[in-house]
């Protein structure tokens, strides 16, 4: 197994705020790998330290073999790897094309380029993946119309427009109802395997990570707690005890 990110002995702090104390975990190509933590562990600062949005106090990040904790979030992005927000960052007023077809910046970095408009494969890719999360029909509204569980799908389908080699997702299906959440798990597992994206999952619906997720790491109080299969982390007591204590 080879692979793709290896996060070793990260830590953060905000001031006084321990967030992430010496996380290490390591993701293989082709993976889907769940983070779970009762609120306020830590997952979301991890997320952040991974893709660049802020640097490390200390620790490695390397993706694809490569020593990225110095890096910033575009350039991470054009390695290749990328996130998603618990709270969707669309553009209301403007139509699910329009969106898919801004966000992908950094392919259309001339000012020539962006005045010639995009490219007929551009669009064409828009098309392909809008039609990919079940969204082709709506191409034309405005994001602001759609369902919240809508423009979560958009919101994947956007960032699969950068052609990741591999996504982090924070909270996918928060605020989405339980039909909807079907529709993108699948698209999840598709995206995984068909087109071959490996997946970082921050999750709080039990369901939906014990199901998805071929192994699961667990924080709690910034640190790593547990690391295993579903099977062996929904049954482990320090896991049980974690919730338990931050309900
Ligand atoms: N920018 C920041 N400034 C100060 N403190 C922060 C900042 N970001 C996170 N924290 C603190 O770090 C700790 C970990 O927060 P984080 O958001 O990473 O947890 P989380 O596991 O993602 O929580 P949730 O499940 O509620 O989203 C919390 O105590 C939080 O208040």
């Amino acid at each position: 197994m080879t692979p793709i990110l290896q996060v070793e002995k990260v830590s953060k702090s905000f001031g006084g705020i321990v967030a992430n104390s010496d996380i290490s975990l390591r993701v293989n190509e082709g993976e889907i790998v769940g983070v779970i933590g009762p609120n306020g562990s830590g997952k979301t600062t991890l997320f952040n330290s991974i893709v660049g949005s802020h640097p490390v106090d200390s620790g490695s990040v390397r993706f694809e073999g490569a020593e990225i904790s110095r890096l910033r979030v575009p350039q991470i992005a054009r390695l290749g790897m990328l996130r998603t927000f618990q709270q969707t960052r669309i553009y209301g007023e403007m139509t699910c094309m329009d969106n898919m077809l801004i966000s992908v910046p950094h392919r259309h970095e001339s000012l020539f380029s962006i005045l010639a408009g995009f490219p007929r494969e551009t669009h064409d890719e828009a098309e392909e993946l809008l039609d990919f999360v079940g969204l082709y029909a709506k191409r034309h509204l405005r994001a602001g119309e759609l369902s919240f569980g809508q423009q979560k799908l958009l919101e994947f389908a956007m960032a699969l427009m950068n052609r990741p080699k591999m996504l982090l997702l924070d909270e996918p299906t928060a605020g989405i109802n339980p039909t909807l959440i079907n529709g993108l798990l699948d698209r999840l597992n598709r995206a995984n395997k068909q087109l071959g994206i490996t997946l970082l999952v921050i999750e709080h619906n039990m369901r939906v990570i014990m199901n998805l997720a071929e192994r699961i790491y667990c924080l709690a109080h910034g640190q790593l707690l547990a690391e295993g299969d579903p099977e062996a982390v929904r049954n482990d007591q320090r896991v049980i005890d974690a919730y338990l204590g931050g309900q």
